[in-house]
């Protein structure tokens, strides 16, 4: 690496959290006394390493101008996207008259609030000399079971199970051509899935379990506990 290189931060916040169930995106709803993004936000600037963060917004998305960390400078806006890949590459092309091909990018999901700055500091550390990047992941410490319908066909080797995180981190250049490459396909629900169409083998980084992502109504109040351990 040379001590030119930058890194950003792209956000996806475009999302209308369906399996929430609540009166409002999922990123909206209030924990620990701020809204779930701002939590997200607040975590990415406080590991002091990004030159600038790219936040997609749905652009029906009424809220987004209310909370003042739109404000920050450090912050950008990009329009999001019909699925969450779309919202990510709106969120590079919102940067690519500052970002050179060889910056670092750590996509980070809005819905991870409990983040915090030494996994970023982790996953940077452990994956900056690296050829292709990845991801933070978390590894299986329960039986895995192969299941159709309500059936066991049979166990996992959960030694090659991991359930992939965020932040994921790629080449600028290399992540907006394989999301280009990547667009409209629906097995892509990660960044590092867009790597492995190339025929890249991205690496896993153990990250903290308490990295959740906030999908059902019952994840809030885990989210709150995690952010008051910490
Ligand atoms: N078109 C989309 C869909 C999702 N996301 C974002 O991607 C992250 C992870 O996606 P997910 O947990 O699936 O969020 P939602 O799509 O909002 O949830 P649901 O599937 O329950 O609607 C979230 O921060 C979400 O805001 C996005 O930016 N653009
Ligand atoms: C990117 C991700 O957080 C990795 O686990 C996850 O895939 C995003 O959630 P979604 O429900 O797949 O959109």
């Amino acid at each position: 690496m040379t001590d030119t290189t930058k890194f950003w931060a792209v956000v996806p916040a475009a999302g209308v959290g369906k399996r929430m169930n609540a009166d409002r995106p999922k990123q909206y709803l209030l924990l620990a006394g701020k809204t779930v993004l701002e939590q997200t936000l607040l975590r990415l600037l406080q590991a002091d390493v990004f030159s600038a963060i790219s936040v997609a917004i749905s652009e029906e998305d009424p809220y987004w101008p209310e909370i003042p960390i739109s404000c920050h400078e450090k912050i950008i806006t990009a329009a999001g996207g019909k699925e969450r890949a779309d919202s990510v590459l709106s969120g590079l092309k919102s940067i690519r008259d500052k970002a050179s091909d060889d910056d670092w990018v750590l996509v980070h999901d809005a819905a991870r609030p409990c983040l915090t700055a030494s996994d970023i500091h982790h996953l940077i550390n452990a994956l900056i000399d690296d050829e292709v990047g990845g991801i933070l992941a978390l590894s299986s410490h329960d039986t895995l079971k192969n299941v159709q319908g309500n059936s066991i066909l049979g166990t996992l080797d959960r030694s090659h199970i991991w359930r992939a995180l965020t932040p994921q981190m790629f080449r600028y250049g290399r992540l907006k051509k394989a999301l280009e490459a990547a667009e409209g396909n629906p097995a892509v629900t990660d960044e590092a899935s867009a790597l492995e169409l190339l025929g890249l083998q991205p690496k896993i980084v153990e990250g903290r379990p308490d990295n959740i992502k906030i999908t059902r109504p019952e994840d809030l109040a885990l989210a709150q506990f995690y952010l008051e351990q910490q």
